[in-house]
C-alpha cells in the first residue's frame, strides 16, 4: 500500500486510503475535543451498565442509538468548527457565532436526548434489581 501523503489534497487513490483518513478523522476529534473525551467516557459506562444489568436486544438498540446520536452530534460540531475558522480564521464574526452555537447547541441537545433514552430504558431494569 502506497504511504498516505500527508499534503494529500487529490482524492484518494484507493480504500486503504480512505481508511486511513478516516480513522485520522475520528482521532482528530478525539484528541482536539475535550467534549468528545467525556463522551467516550459515558459511552463505556452505559456499555457497562447494560452488561451488569444484561439488558435485551430492543434495549442495546436503544443506547446504541444514543451513543451514535452524540458522537454524530459531536463530530458534525467539529466539522462545523473547522470550516467556519477556515473562512473568518480569529475575526469575530456574528454568523460564525450563529454557526458554531448553533452547533454547540446540537451536540447539547443530542447529550440531553441521549441521557432521557438512557434514563427511560435502563430505569425498568434498576428498579427489577432493587425489587
Ligand atoms: N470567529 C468567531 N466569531 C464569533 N464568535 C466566535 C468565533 N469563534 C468562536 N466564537 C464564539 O466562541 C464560542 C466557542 O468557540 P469554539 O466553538 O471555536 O470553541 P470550542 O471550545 O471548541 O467549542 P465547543 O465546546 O463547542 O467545541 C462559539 O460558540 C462562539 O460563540
Amino acid at each position: 500500500m502506497v504511504l498516505p501523503d500527508k499534503r494529500q489534497t487529490q482524492k484518494n487513490r484507493h480504500f486503504g486510503q480512505a481508511f486511513y483518513h478516516a480513522i485520522v478523522g475520528i482521532k482528530t476529534v478525539i484528541k482536539n475535543e475535550r467534549n468528545m473525551r467525556s463522551h467516550l467516557v459515558s459511552a463505556t459506562l452505559v456499555v457497562i451498565t447494560g452488561f451488569l444489568l444484561q439488558v435485551n436486544l430492543n434495549a442495546w438498540c436503544w443506547l446504541a442509538l444514543a451513543i451514535a446520536l452524540v458522537w454524530f452530534a459531536e463530530f458534525l460540531n467539529t466539522v462545523i468548527e473547522a470550516i467556519v475558522n477556515i473562512i473568518v480564521g480569529e475575526k469575530f464574526d456574528p454568523n460564525a457565532k450563529i454557526a458554531k452555537d448553533v452547533a454547540a447547541g446540537l451536540v447539547l441537545l443530542a447529550a440531553g436526548l441521549a441521557v432521557i433514552i438512557g434514563v427511560l430504558v435502563l430505569t425498568p431494569y434498576l428498579i427489577k434489581l432493587l425489587n
